[in-house]
């Protein structure tokens, strides 16, 4: 059983252009909703993979009718706080001709102070005794940064915390020893505010966070890069593979399912459980959605991907 946390849920619209010219009318050629956020994509993936999920989340009362419904349609088991405002609308423009996908990310509903201890307390008593527990992803205005580690403190019995997010809610669960961290290579530089311009560069450092504060896994993903998995005991690398590139949002979404998975179905094995996330994450990336990957192609996908140990 894996259980997911998306504080920050979205309406992810996506806008396929020919070409996005800033400045200009721009015609759309195809688009489509579908609903996201990070925790949400990854139970979305695994449960493609036949993997028990569930995912916990907060969705605003104003367009709660078409939020479930869009929940609905992702065929996932989920929870929903609810609050006063929008569940925000995340648009994803993307440009075919130059392969490029830009996000435009809304702020979301704003959450007032005073309910904070009972989005706590709604979370941690609706979390089912889980294999892996993933908390993904940014936080509605008014939360706290802490709020992913008082998660973990309140939980009441032991699992695996996964954690992707940035900036000070990252920061703020290294002492909670999680599992996993998964933050992209922009998101580790920002939040350490250092540069990473090597490859040895990233593996010491991430060594030294893991050293340091019990962390037992950082899976650094580069995008077109690929990504580094970098433990006490083993070090890997997953080659990138090219593919003609469609939109790249919910890759490291896909990447954490994958990996997941992989961990959970071959006995933890972090060989195998990275060139299923790396499937997950290269198949994401060739589509227009993540909501088109089917468990097939992501089994074919992984013959491809090439892990070698560092
Ligand atoms: N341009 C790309 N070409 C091939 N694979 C990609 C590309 N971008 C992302 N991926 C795959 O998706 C994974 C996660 O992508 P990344 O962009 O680093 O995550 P995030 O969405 O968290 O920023 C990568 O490790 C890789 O496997
Ligand atoms: O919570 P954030 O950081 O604003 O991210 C939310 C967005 O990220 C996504 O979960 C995709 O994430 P990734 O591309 O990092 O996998 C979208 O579905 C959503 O719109």
């Amino acid at each position: 059983m894996i259980t997911t946390v998306t504080l920050n849920p979205a309406i992810d619209k996506t806008l396929i252009l020919n070409e996005l010219n800033l400045g200009k009318v721009n015609r759309v050629l195809r688009s489509r909703e579908n609903i996201g956020g990070k925790g949400i994509n990854v139970s979305k993936i695994l449960s493609k993979l036949d993997d028990a999920t569930s995912a916990i989340t907060i969705l605003g009362r104003d367009n709660l009718g078409y939020v479930k419904k869009l929940l609905n349609k992702a065929n996932i088991d989920s929870i929903y706080y609810e609050v006063e405002g929008l569940t925000r609308t995340n648009t994803k423009v993307v440009d075919l001709k130059n392969n490029i996908t830009t996000d435009i990310n809304e702020i979301g509903f704003e959450i007032e102070q005073a309910i904070i201890p009972d989005i706590v307390e709604f979370i941690v008593s609706n979390l089912i005794k889980s294999d892996f527990i993933v908390l993904s992803g940014s936080l509605p205005k008014g939360v706290p940064s802490d709020i992913y580690s008082k998660i973990i403190e309140n939980t009441k019995f032991n699992t695996k915390f996964v954690v992707d997010t940035e900036e000070e809610q990252l920061i703020s669960v290294f002492k909670n020893s999680p599992y996993l961290i998964k933050p992209n290579i922009h998101e580790l530089e920002d939040a350490l505010n250092i540069e990473l311009n090597s490859i040895e560069k990233i593996v010491t450092t991430c060594l030294d966070l893991i050293y340091r504060y019990g962390i037992e896994n950082i899976l650094v993903s580069m995008g077109g890069d690929g990504s580094i998995l970098v433990s006490k005991e083993i070090v890997l690398k997953a080659e990138p593979v090219k593919v003609e590139l469609r939109s790249t949002v919910g890759a490291g979404d896909s990447l954490v399912a994958g990996f997941i998975h992989g961990m959970l179905n071959y006995n933890m094995d972090k060989h195998k459980a990275l060139k299923f996330g790396s499937a997950c994450g290269t198949l994401a990336v060739s589509k227009d959605s993540i909501d088109d990957l089917t468990k097939m192609d992501i089994q074919d996908m992984a013959e491809s991907i090439i892990i070698k140990q560092l």
